[in-house]
Parts: structure tokens; C-alpha cells; sequence
């Protein structure tokens, strides 16, 4: 990403303390214009919190920056005008139609033109159709979209998603990252929460925090890379695998099922090695040095986090 492109996001020190608890500390965050920035941490991280701080509805106990340019803590209500909010329950009006949902957003913001402003959402989103159905009767995907729909009608420069895709089938989750991946092409910012891995691996670059900590952040490849995590893959009838015993032995910092086998990573090498091996012998099963995916690394990383922040005066439990 040329450095000319300038940053949509970019705060520093970022902090929110609910009484004695800091439950966002220290949080920096750049994001530049028309990338995806996908935002992941355990439940209670901070995730929604830091969300709130930047699109103006919370304010920050500590930090400085901007948001498109405007200052985080004095312009507020200007910041809140040019970004599309999108909360984990929707925030939709069950016993209204689309239509009646889009319009009232509309005049939330004042929208000069009204009606052809709801018209274009409901264009883009393939909404027109259904416009009259009310909202409570969509399936979960369909919600979303006009959910996605009602923040995109002020013509935000950048969007805030707060897990999105919660509950919502793998065919409306496609069809919702082609429409951010379309969005993020005519230069609209995204930082986009999320739990699900496959999403985490269709966004330009990544932020992982934990205990309100930012614990990394880069491109999928940068974060594998800098976990500097050894994995090995255990396959077969794992009945015989201990994986108590595996999850106890010096240097494993992570025991993880996936499909038929599990992956057991750490960064000392040696000691996985040696934590693995003795399964090698067990009938039918057998170890082979992996790559390292996400997951493991988030997993070692929330490992690491729970070791040194969890008893600290104040931290947050997830
Ligand atoms: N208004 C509040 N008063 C007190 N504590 C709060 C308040 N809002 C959030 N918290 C606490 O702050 C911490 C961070 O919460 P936050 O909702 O930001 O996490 P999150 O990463 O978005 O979690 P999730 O993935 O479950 O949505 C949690 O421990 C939560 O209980």
C-alpha cells in the first residue's frame, strides 16, 4: 500500500476504563483508506468498546488521533455523520418494512433527498424486490443486508462492523464480503469485527487484541510469521492421543482440533518436538511438522495473554 493513501483510522493510546477495570489500554490503530482491517479478540476483549470510542459514541478516557481526518475526542458528532455503525443485534424495526427502516434512518441524518437515497440502498443491496416486507420476517441474512443497507445510506467514507456475520449462513456471509470487498474498491474504509477465521483471512490486514491489549497486527502472513509458532499435525484415531497430557508438556502452548487431526504448536521448537514425538508410535497415528494457520497463533496468543495480564490488578476476563 503506496504511503500517500491517507489513513482513515489513526489513534494512539486509545483507553477506557469502567471504574477500576481498563478494558481498552493503550490501543493504537491505523487503517488506511479502502482497506479492510479485520478487528479479532476473545469475547470481552475490548473489540466493541474501541469500536464505540472511534465512530464518537464513547469517549475515550486516554488517547488522541483522528478518524477521516477529524480529531477522536473533540469531533464527535462529525465523525459520527460520516460513518456507517453497524451493531451486533442490527438495530432494525421489526414491525416496519425495509422501505419504512431505510426512511427513517434517512431522516435520522437529514438526508436532503430522501427518497431517492432510500431507493439507492435498496438498489445496491438488491433490497428493491422486498422493499415491503417487514424486517422481522427476514431470514438472518437478509436482515444483515438491510442492515448493511441502512448504515451505508448517508454515504459513509468508513464503516465500523461490529461482528456482522453473527448467525448469519455461509452463503449470506459470501455475498456479504463480496459487497465489502466492492465497497473497500471505490475507497470506503472497513474495520470489521469478527470471530470466524475464514473472515479473518479475507481482510487486507488484521488486529488482535485481548485483555483490551493490541497482541498483533499485519497482514495474515506477517502475524504467522512473527508468532514464529512450530506445529505439528497429529492425525489419526486420536482416542489414543492424550490431549491433557499433550496441552501439560513443557513448551506447548497450544493443543487445537482440526477435523481429524490436532495441532499442537509452540514456539520452542524442540520442546514440541519433543512433546510429539512418543505419539508417533501409537498404532495408526502420525505427526508431521504443519504450518502455522491463524488460529493457532490467535489461540497461542490468548494463551500467552491469560499467563501475563490475567492476574493483573484490573484485567479484564473473558
Ligand atoms: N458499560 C459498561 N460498563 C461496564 N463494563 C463494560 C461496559 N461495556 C463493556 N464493559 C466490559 O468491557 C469489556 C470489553 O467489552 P467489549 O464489549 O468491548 O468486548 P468485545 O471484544 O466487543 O466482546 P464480544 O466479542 O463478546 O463482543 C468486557 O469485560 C465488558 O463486560
Amino acid at each position: 500500500m503506496p504511503p500517500e493513501v491517507p489513513l482513515a483510522i489513526d489513534v494512539r493510546g486509545l483507553t477506557k476504563r469502567y471504574g477500576p477495570r481498563v478494558v481498552v489500554d493503550d490501543v493504537a490503530l491505523q487503517v488506511r483508506a479502502g482497506r479492510i482491517c479485520g478487528f479479532l479478540g476473545p469475547n470481552g476483549s475490548g473489540k466493541t468498546t474501541t469500536i464505540r470510542m472511534l465512530c464518537g459514541l464513547l469517549t475515550p478516557d486516554g488517547g488522541a488521533g483522528t478518524v477521516l481526518g477529524l480529531d477522536v475526542r473533540r469531533d464527535a458528532l462529525a465523525i459520527r455523520r460520516q460513518v456507517g455503525y453497524m451493531t451486533q443485534k442490527f438495530g432494525l424495526y421489526e414491525d416496519l418494512s425495509i422501505r419504512q427502516n431505510l426512511t427513517f434512518i434517512a431522516r435520522l441524518f437529514a438526508l436532503p433527498d430522501r427518497g431517492r437515497a432510500v431507493d439507492d440502498a435498496l438498489a445496491r443491496l438488491g433490497l428493491a424486490e422486498r422493499q415491503h416486507q417487514l424486517a422481522g420476517a427476514l431470514s438472518g441474512g437478509w436482515k444483515q443486508r438491510l442492515a448493511l443497507a441502512a448504515c451505508l445510506i448517508h454515504q459513509p467514507r468508513l464503516l465500523l462492523l461490529d461482528e456482522p456475520t453473527a448467525g448469519v449462513d455461509p452463503k449470506a456471509r459470501r455475498d456479504f464480503w463480496d459487497q465489502i470487498h466492492q465497497l473497500a474498491a471505490q475507497g470506503i474504509t472497513v474495520l470489521v469485527s469478527t470471530h470466524y477465521m475464514d473472515e479473518a483471512e479475507r481482510c487486507h490486514e488484521l488486529v488482535y487484541i485481548a485483555y483490551g491489549r493490541v497482541l498483533a497486527r499485519g497482514t495474515e502472513a506477517e502475524i504467522v510469521a512473527a508468532a514464529g509458532l512450530t506445529v505439528f499435525e497429529v492425525a489419526g484415531p486420536l482416542e489414543a492421543v492424550r490431549t491433557d497430557a499433550l496441552k501439560a508438556a513443557p513448551g506447548v502452548q497450544s493443543v487445537a482440533a482440526f477435523g481429524n487431526a490436532v495441532h499442537v504448536a509452540g514456539r520452542d521448537g524442540a520442546l514440541i518436538q519433543q512433546a510429539v514425538a512418543p505419539l508417533a508410535a501409537l498404532p495408526g497415528i502420525t505427526v508431521r511438522r504443519a504450518s502455522a494457520n491463524l488460529e493457532d497463533v490467535f489461540i497461542s496468543l490468548i494463551g500467552q495473554a491469560q499467563d501475563n495480564f490475567a492476574s493483573a490488578p484490573g484485567a479484564t476476563k473473558s
